[in-house]
């Protein structure tokens, strides 16, 4: 099933990341609950690394089991291990330092100190992943189970930011990653943001998540949203792209949201 996207908008960049948070510790919940593990694939950014702050602070953090939480990240900054603009180290910072998580399940893309270009990282990921879907089918006991692994795990929740130019992850407008449909990981140079080499999945690694949480906040990012939900050509508009399974999800604020079309937001407060 691929669902229509749902908006639900909050007043501020404050209450949203605080709700997102809500979202996703009682999300967690649930799949760990189901399945005995839960997988997220988080992502860098103003709102995302916010998020991750604002679970950090929440009293209900506790309720999830981070030991069997499995963390992947959507895209991850080319740069040296120590460097303060790699997504993960932000992470780690806002919230991942702060848990009992298990580093085994902890799958961070690899760095400049480790490979010598962005396209050896984005091979390395791809193995990685590669290794943990088939070590995901190895374990599944149900009737159910394909006859062949695949090349990705499940993706549980998988958050995305936006770009005021409407990239997500490290896909920019026009540039290759966002054309790439067979690889699920790509090196990515001439970033037009900076840093300029870069690690991202690809649209359709992105779009085999069950649900996709687009997170946004900002007067600076209507016109991406508003593109977006208008249905754009994800070439043109990377943010348009993003199709969860189950869900896709975009929670943002009013400042991002006055070209949202009418018809997708929802009027009730809890949003979706
Ligand atoms: O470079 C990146 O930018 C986007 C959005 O960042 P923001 O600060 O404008 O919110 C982010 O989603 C992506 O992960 C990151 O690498």
């Amino acid at each position: 099933m691929h669902a229509e996207p749902r908006v639900s908008i909050h007043p501020d960049s404050k209450v949203l990341m605080a709700a997102i948070a809500a979202r996703l510790i009682t999300k967690l919940v649930d799949v760990q609950d189901k399945h005995g593990e839960a997988t997220v694939v988080l992502t860098g950014g103003t709102v995302g690394i916010g998020t991750l702050k604002a679970v950090a602070d929440s009293a209900a953090a506790p309720a999830v089991d981070w030991s069997r939480v499995n963390f992947w990240w959507g895209d991850e900054r080319f740069v040296a291990a120590d460097s303060d603009d790699r997504n993960t180290r932000q992470a780690h910072q806002a919230l991942l330092s702060h848990l009992a998580v298990d580093p085994a399940r902890v799958h961070e893309p690899g760095s400049a100190d480790q490979y010598a270009t962005a396209d050896e990282a984005a091979a390395a990921y791809a193995e990685e992943l590669k290794a943990a879907a088939e070590a995901e089918h190895a374990a599944d006991t149900s009737d159910d189970r394909p006859e062949q692994p695949g090349t990705l795990p499940r993706f549980d929740i998988l958050l995305l930011g936006v770009g005021p130019d409407a990239h997500v992850a490290s896909l920019f407008p026009e540039q290759a990653g966002i054309r790439e449909k067979s690889r699920p990981v790509v090196g990515v140079e001439n970033s037009p943001k900076p840093p300029s080499s870069r690690i991202s999945l690809t649209l359709p690694a992105i779009n085999t998540a069950q649900e996709i949480w687009m997170v946004v906040a900002g007067e600076d990012k209507a016109g991406a949203v508003g593109l977006a939900l208008a249905g754009a050509n994800p070439v043109q508009v990377p943010a348009a792209g993003p199709v969860g399974r189950a869900r896709t999800l975009w929670l943002i604020d009013e400042n991002a949201a006055s070209r949202v079309p009418q018809q997708l937001v929802r009027k009730d407060p809890a949003g979706a």
